[in-house]
């Protein structure tokens, strides 16, 4: 890195801007870690500017305690190092947290903590990105966006949430049931977290009512001994996305019956293309089903108001309840810091679909926007290194024969 205090006047930069050798990647999450990983391999070094305080902050802060992986451990590996064989088939957050702390250590990744990317633009006089933290300006070629599909939780505007009384919060700040012990809790959302955490909620014999408004693809997280995913992806292969899609719906109603019977209408579009298409994902069970069939978690239809010590339903019920659990889902941020781009729609998602939404205009890339977990981190940190490395080695070729670049490489201190 060099400074550019000496710039200052010239191009109006901040007292406090520093020159990043490589490009600069905002976050420090699984995406920021590999891209950054597969860059050093690649010969090429770069800057990961991370918001909180640690590497894979929504896995250490923003996650409950009994959080598992629901895909098993290959389809959730990062390139280049995987996961300690003597881990389970579902790590545990903890074993993914140690083994994101290991991947960072193993490629010697330091991430500069505590910087909120507040703005990034790029300098059309410059030709640079010019990327600003609360407290510095940093300036490269390249802009690696690595903030996340699960940026921000998404608060919904719900007719009189203002006026409850009790406490009212996201799944993001969820941990334990324990908080919720003989509780009524209203759990809004039915996606992989609404249900985990009214299964939770149960294990620490509190009363979850779970909100339904819409329809819902839930399938067993294993069949015949094998992950429901990794079977997918094999029949992928060879059959079409229909097909498959009709394949595990024959298997899914076989295993855990009509889930229209308790509440659970499936979409018209089937699992995977519903994924694919729209990126709902399907929740995989692991056991809240059962605890909705026996009655244990109630289903609920949309919500119409919350009073002040309960909630009315569409349906005309009306029950009191204690605490409001958000499992309404998250969204990105890129809109708010991102400036002068039209890479990016509305809600942060890139504009050009899988899987060619990695790479942007005049060095941007993204990482971790497409809506296919970790794999689809994987997939892109390799294509993203590989397209940066060739760039690189051009400017430097072209720095070693003293070309006229209009670009001065700054230095590394
Ligand atoms: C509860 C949960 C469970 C999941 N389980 C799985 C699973 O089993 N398998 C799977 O494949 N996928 C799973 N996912 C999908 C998930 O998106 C990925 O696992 C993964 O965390 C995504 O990595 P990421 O680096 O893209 O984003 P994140 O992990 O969200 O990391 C983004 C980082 O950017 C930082 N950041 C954000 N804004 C700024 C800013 N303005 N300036 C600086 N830093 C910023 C954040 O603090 C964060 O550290 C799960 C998601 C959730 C929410
Ligand atoms: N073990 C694991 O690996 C886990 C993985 N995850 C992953 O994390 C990601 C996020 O999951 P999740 O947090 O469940 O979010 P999702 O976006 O998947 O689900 C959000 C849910 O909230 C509902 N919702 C949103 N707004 C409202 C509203 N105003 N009123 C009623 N319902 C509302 C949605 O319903 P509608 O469909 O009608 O919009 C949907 O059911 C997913 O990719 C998921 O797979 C999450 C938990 C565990
Ligand atoms: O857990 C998640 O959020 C994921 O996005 C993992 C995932 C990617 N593709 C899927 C298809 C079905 C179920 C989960 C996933």
């Amino acid at each position: 890195m060099g400074s550019c205090k000496d710039q200052q006047d010239h191009h109006q930069f901040q007292a406090n801007c520093v020159g990043v050798h490589g490009p600069i990647i905002v976050g420090a999450g699984p995406s920021g870690l590999a891209t950054s990983a597969c860059l050093t391999q690649q010969g090429v070094p770069s800057l990961i500017l991370e918001k909180s305080d640690c590497i894979a902050a929504l896995w250490q802060h923003r996650t409950y305690d009994r959080l598992k992986l629901h895909l098993p451990k290959q389809f959730c590996e990062l390139p280049l190092l995987g996961f300690p064989e003597n881990f389970p088939k579902y790590p545990t957050k903890h074993q993914f947290i140690s083994y994101m702390e290991s991947y960072a250590s193993h490629f010697s990744i330091l991430p500069r903590f505590k910087q909120a990317v507040q703005s990034a633009e790029f300098d059309h006089v410059l030709g640079f990105w010019r990327v600003k933290t609360q407290d510095c300006e940093y300036i490269s070629r390249w802009l690696i966006v690595a903030t996340g599909e699960n940026a921000e939780p998404v608060i919904p505007d719900i007719s009189g949430i203002d006026k409850f009384n009790g406490p009212v919060v996201h799944t993001s700040l969820y941990k334990s049931g324990s908080e919720f012990r003989n509780q009524r809790v209203l759990v809004i959302g039915c996606g992989n977290s609404g249900m985990e955490v009214s299964l939770d909620l149960c294990r620490h014999n509190a009363t979850p009512h779970m909100v339904v408004r819409n329809t819902v693809h839930v399938l067993p997280r294993e069949m015949f001994g094998f992950s429901t995913f990794g079977i997918a992806m094999a029949l992928l292969r060879w059959f079409p996305l229909r097909l498959v899609d009709k394949f595990l719906l024959l298997v899914a109603n076989f295993t855990l019956g009509n889930t229209d019977q308790i509440g659970l209408r499936r979409p018209k579009t089937g699992p995977i293309e519903l994924k694919n298409v729209t990126g709902k994902t399907p929740v995989l069970d692991v056991g809240a089903l059962s605890q909705i069939k026996s009655g244990k978690i109630k289903v609920m239809e949309g919500v119409k108001e919350i009073t002040r010590n309960g909630a009315k339903f569409m349906d005309g019920q009306e029950k009191e309840i204690d605490s409001i659990i958000l499992a309404t889902g998250y969204k990105s941020n890129v809109p708010t810091w991102l400036k002068g781009c039209d890479f990016f729609t509305k809600d942060g998602m890139p504009k050009t679909p899988f899987p060619n939404g990695w790479k942007g205009e005049k060095g941007l890339y993204t990482v971790g926007f497409t809506r296919r977990g970790l794999q689809g981190t994987a997939s892109d940190a390799v294509k993203i290194a590989r397209d940066v490395a060739e760039h690189w080695r051009t400017i430097k070729d072209c720095n070693n024969n003293s070309c006229n670049s209009h670009v001065i490489l700054l230095k590394e201190t």
